[in-house]
């Protein structure tokens, strides 16, 4: 299992000043949250994570190993990313896009084996899109695409699970369907991160937050103590009540 760490990170967010250098540590198990208004810099966050977007400064340390030193196969291994919009650039089925997740695992001329169709076919089931296997990828809904994206990143079995936005398009039973799978792999020691817009996601999935201000200021750590009415109401400039249901906080903006 891999650890994900941040060392003085910051997001290199165009034309911000600076921000609250980042200093967590995902550890394998645990579920974060990242909350924050549009363009605080969530998605930054995650690609910076993710090894595609350079850090303004400090670093991020995959296994302990500053992962701009560590080649990009070892990162694919171990880091799955759930972006928050889909690239469907080129024609290709369901079953071949679910695929894409064995490639970090195959030389560059190596075809798939069974082994990998039969995690491809497994993660399309539980995501509920095996029944589209055959069909483009173009031709799908959003929610259908979404779901293919989170097989894509199943079947690639990453130790992390960086994701945006993860329910972006899926409705309320594939919503909780999804945020169940997240449940799972941490409780099999996956870490999870997941960029969130609805408050009470996080409240429900999350173990741990990380709070995100537009103008790069950060605060994190366990769920509870994050999620505190007027901590969010700073940070989303809204007024909120709380009511309690099944044991979780439930956060409704208030008028006024
Ligand atoms: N290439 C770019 N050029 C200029 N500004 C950019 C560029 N990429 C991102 N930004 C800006 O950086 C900021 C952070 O963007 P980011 O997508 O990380 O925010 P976010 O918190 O994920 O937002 P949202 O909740 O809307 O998805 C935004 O203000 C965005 O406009």
């Amino acid at each position: 299992m891999s650890v994900l760490s941040t060392h003085d990170l910051i997001i290199d967010v165009p034309g911000r000043e600076s921000g609250t250098p980042l200093n967590i540590t995902i550890q394998p198990g645990q579920r974060w949250g990242v909350l924050g208004p549009n363009g605080a810099g969530k998605t930054t966050l995650l690609h910076t994570l993710a090894g595609l977007h350079a850090p303004r400064s400090g670093e991020v340390r995959l296994d302990g190993q500053p992962m701009h030193q560590q080649h990009r196969r070892y990162i694919a291994q171990r880091l799955g990313l759930i972006f928050q919009d889909r690239q469907d650039g080129f024609p290709a089925s369901v079953l071949e896009t679910a695929l894409i997740g064995r490639h970090p695992y195959l030389s560059a001329w190596q075809m798939e084996g069974a082994a990998d169709y039969q995690r491809a076919e497994e993660a399309l089931q539980r995501l509920d899109v095996a029944h589209l296997r055959d069909r483009l990828v173009s031709t799908l809904s959003g929610g259908e695409r979404q779901r293919v994206a989170i097989a894509t990143v199943l079947t690639q079995a990453p130790s992390v699970w960086l994701a945006d936005e993860p329910t972006n398009h899926l409705d309320l039973h594939h919503q909780s369907s999804v945020m169940t799978l997240m449940a799972e792999q941490a409780a099999s020691g996956h870490a999870v991160m997941m960029c969130l817009h609805d408050l009470n996601l996080a409240a429900r999935w999350c173990d741990h937050v990380l709070l995100l201000y537009p103008n790069g200021e950060a605060c994190w750590g366990t769920r509870d103590s994050m999620l505190v009415p007027s901590a969010l109401e700073k940070l989303y400039r809204q007024r909120l009540t709380v009511v309690e249901v099944d044991g979780a906080p439930v956060f409704v903006p208030i008028n006024g």
